[in-house]
């Protein structure tokens, strides 16, 4: 029975010099005896049940006998044996994972834990955060329940923990399984996974697991998912409070301490941490574990690429369809590249290069579009590659809207709860230590930075789920073992991937962001994100799925640098798309950078101080940065022109631009495009100068603090630029120099002007006021000529009338037309 006891204050608690006995006072656990034989346990795919339900007292006998070190179960214990719980965490660190020793993080995770405080760790993906919440439960033989926002990942570390000996089931959010459900809070598993949606349900269940075998801990994992601020925003994550309610020994008398929470994620900005705190109401005593998101062996760098055709794909993945399909292409051509078991979903025959889910029933497909209308041209439609005609559709191109993943659904796969039991398995842990430790050396990094790649599969992530086929099915073409990932595709399908990957049958998975939190392999050498992505935490969480064995990968990202990237579609609030916003801009910036190390940029958006001059790796610190030039004339004459429209200097002595009618053209918020025309009409020495490098250097002048946005809106790249008071005083002096390193797009304008320039030729020649002579010249004679009979198509004289249009209404027409009539 559970009662409510009478009211203990945090600090009464807190008083009492806690001890790791506290932590090892079981209930309800007979003592067993030592010398027992262990049991073989059966491990068990998922909703496989070895154990019928009544058999759960004895079943938790086992696993307890099984799992946890006895000096730590049955006591009494030793005084040293009690201060020496180092040891004995490596004990179990040794036996269960086979690790030499804990990091500095973990250890003051576990030490947090054992003074029955709340802590928040934040370190670099793959750092390795699921032990500091596994430990518990063997060092204690209590259970520890971990709420994990996708059903992949619980299934994944469930599948690492049966084969390091530890007992784990994971409960999604579908269907109940009642014996799974019910071991479960019955005790008979060391470790619980559980959705957030699920854990709420659960409440007065794990209530009574924790007056019976006892909770050692609830850990949350990827944390992040709590925060409105940050990029995986769960609404289920922030209800999770209610465990501070409900598990406090306030509440539950037969507890003496709280249930410590133990919130952990790879990236939270500072603005997400404190959030976290507030919204889980964690303790004020909370302990914030911070280390360095630096990840010394990722090799980061930017492209520029289209991004959008089977061109762009040819020229871009040649390298990587070299190092896979090299051989097979020149080869034997006509292998079968994966020889699955005749279950499986998947088949790859090089006959058609096709990777294709075959055979899939109208009901597997979720949120996919029936019509063939919304074919894609630059997809390859060969006869071969298309669907045979059946009853049965094929999963191809054809079938996908051009639809976005916009978060990782909980139920990412078509199993709600499965349990597994722990059998430890000798395995061979990939982790190269020697490896790692030479790569945190300045000089070993810079040697690496021109080191060709292990072997190790590649994760391609799009923003499209069409973007998933036609990517995969291009890189099957070319004899790459592709596949396709995300969540409109069939579950089964899904499983199926993980299932090939993890097995290293699949060597490239191009996916949306459903595939990726907890994607833990080892040996992924490529993480390349074609196209930009949302926010520079949601990057550097799928980056972080490479490397994991701490050797060198690449993590390369390649967008349209002459694009402003804009929003996927998503339901969000005024205050969520602000906040999108803001971080797609942060996400743009990092790819316009030229001048600062890639990894700095990266560590120092979360909030760290990067305590090394530069990673040595990335693209920026390989190559350098790009010259300096003094850019003061050009920032002069476009804050000028800002600065004269908005009367700031009206009176001053910068009227090089005599604008008579600014209080006319007032109403209209005047764009950075405007500004531009403006410059190029009255300087002739940058009436050819591209936006694209004039939308650099506003943004320059932006984060300078000389510009500032003018609509009070957040966009991703400066739109309607006004003066600041310091923008004022720099322009003001006029002696000053302004020496910058051009970003991305400048130099992309500079180095091919014209297809990257936003104006047409047309339009750049009305810029250009000899050109624009030439033109009116030859309008009027034209116009005289029209005076006469004329016989005209119907084509040209709607152009006539759209340019009569323009010349009235829009900027530049006026322009036009104050001009010539100047003239
Ligand atoms: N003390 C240790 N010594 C050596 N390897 C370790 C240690 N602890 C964990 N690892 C390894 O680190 C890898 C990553 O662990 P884990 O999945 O817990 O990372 P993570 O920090 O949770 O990453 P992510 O943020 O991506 O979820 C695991 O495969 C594990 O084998
Ligand atoms: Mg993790």
């Amino acid at each position: 029975m559970l009662q409510r006891s009478g009211k203990r204050t945090q600090s009464q608690v807190l008083m009492r010099q806690s001890s790791i006995l506290d932590h090892f006072s079981l209930t309800n656990r007979g003592k067993r005896s030592k010398t027992e034989a262990e049991p073989v346990v059966p491990f068990s795919e998922p909703e496989v049940s070895h154990y019928p339900v009544e058999d759960t007292q004895e079943h938790q006998r086992r696993v307890l006998q099984n799992e946890s070190d006895s000096y730590l179960i049955d006591g009494p214990q030793e005084p040293d044996t009690l201060l020496d719980w180092e040891k004995k965490l490596n004990r179990v660190l040794k036996k269960h994972f086979g690790y030499p020793f804990l990091k500095k993080f973990q250890k003051e995770a576990l030490e947090a834990w054992l003074n029955h405080q709340d802590c928040l760790v934040l370190a670099a993906t793959g750092s390795g955060k699921s032990i500091c919440f596994q430990i518990p439960a063997l060092l204690t033989g209590k259970v520890v329940v971990v709420i994990s926002p996708l059903i992949s990942l619980m299934h994944d570390q469930c599948l690492k923990l049966a084969k390091h000996g530890v007992s784990a089931c994971f409960l999604g959010s579908g269907q109940p399984d009642s014996s799974v459900e019910k071991k479960a809070m019955g005790g008979a598993y060391s470790i619980i996974y559980v959705c957030p949606e699920t854990v709420l349900r659960l409440i007065q269940p794990l209530q009574k697991l924790a007056e019976t075998r006892g909770i050692a801990l609830f850990a949350i994992d990827e944390v992040h998912c709590v925060s409105k601020w940050g990029h995986d925003f769960r609404p289920d994550y922030r209800r999770l409070s209610i465990l501070r309610e409900n598990f406090s020994s306030s509440t539950l008398n037969f507890l003496k301490y709280n249930v410590p929470l133990m919130a952990l994620t790879a990236t939270a900005t500072v603005q997400v941490r404190e959030d976290i705190l507030k919204s889980l109401c964690m303790s004020k005593e909370t302990k914030i574990i911070l280390t360095s998101f630096f990840r010394p062996n990722l090799r980061f760098s930017v492209k520029h690429s289209r991004t959008s055709s089977p061109s762009s794909y040819r020229k871009d993945f040649s390298n990587l369809i070299d190092v896979y399909a090299g051989n097979r292409r020149f080869g034997n051509k006509k292998q079968t590249i994966i020889s699955h078991k005749p279950d499986s979903v998947l088949d790859c025959s090089t006959d058609c290069g096709l990777y294709e889910v075959d055979k899939i029933s109208p009901n597997d497909l979720e949120d996919t579009d029936d019509s063939d209308s919304d074919k894609d041209d630059e997809v390859d439609s060969s006869e071969e590659c298309l669907p045979s005609p059946s009853k049965e559709r094929t999963m191809s191109v054809e079938y996908l809207e051009n639809e976005v993943d916009v978060f990782q659904s909980v139920d990412d796969w078509d199993v709600a709860y499965g349990e597994f039991c722990g059998q430890l398995v000798c395995e061979d842990t990939d982790v190269d230590t020697e490896k790692i430790n030479l790569l945190d050396k300045a000089d070993e990094r810079q040697k690496s930075s021109q080191e060709s790649l292990d072997q190790g599969p590649t994760i391609i992530y799009v923003p499209t789920r069409k973007e998933t086929l036609s990517i995969s099915k291009f890189l099957c073409q070319c004899g790459v073992k592709a596949a396709a990932y995300n969540a409109s595709l069939p579950k089964s399908h899904l499983r199926m991937v993980h299932k090939d990957f993890h097995e290293n049958n699949v060597e490239v998975v191009v996916a949306t962001i459903a595939f990726g939190m907890g994607i833990d392999k080892s040996n992924v050498r490529r993480i390349i994100h074609y196209g930009w992505p949302q926010s520079l935490e949601a990057y550097y969480q799928e980056a972080g799925r490479a490397g994991r064995d701490g050797k060198l990968a690449d993590c390369i990202l390649y967008a349209n640098l002459t694009r402003i990237p804009s929003l996927l579609p998503s339901r969000r609030s005024e205050e969520q798309t602000n906040q999108a916003y803001r971080m797609l801009s942060d996400c743009f910036r990092y790819g316009m950078n030229t001048s600062n190390c890639r990894a700095q940029k990266l560590v120092e958006y979360f909030g760290e101080t990067f305590d090394r001059e530069k990673c040595l790796m990335c693209d920026v610190c390989v190559k350098g940065p790009p010259n300096m030039q003094n850019l003061k004339e050009e920032s002069d004459i476009l804050m000028q022109a800002i600065a004269a429209h908005h009367r700031y200097l009206e009176e001053a002595s910068y009227d090089n631009f005599s604008y008579s009618d600014v209080k006319h053209r007032s109403r209209e918020k005047p764009n950075l495009r405007f500004f531009v025309s403006k410059v190029r009409e009255q300087t002739l020495k940058f009436a050819a100068t591209d936006i694209l490098w004039w939308r650099g250097l506003a943004r320059i002048l932006e984060y300078k603090g000389y510009l500032k946005e003018g609509d009070h809106k957040i966009h991703v790249q400066i739109k309607f630029p006004e003066l600041t008071k310091l923008g004022l005083e720099f322009l003001s002096r006029s002696d000053q120099t302004f020496n910058v390193y051009p970003e991305s797009d400048m130099l992309l304008s500079i180095a091919k002007p014209k297809s990257f320039s936003s104006f047409s030729e047309w339009g750049k020649g009305w810029a250009d006021p000899a050109i624009r002579r030439e033109r009116l010249k030859r309008r009027r004679q034209f116009v005289d000529k029209s005076q006469g009979p004329r016989s005209r198509s119907r084509k040209p004289r709607k152009r006539k009338s759209r340019k009569q249009n323009f010349d009235s209404k829009t900027v530049r027409g006026r322009l036009t037309a104050k001009l010539s009539i100047k003239k």
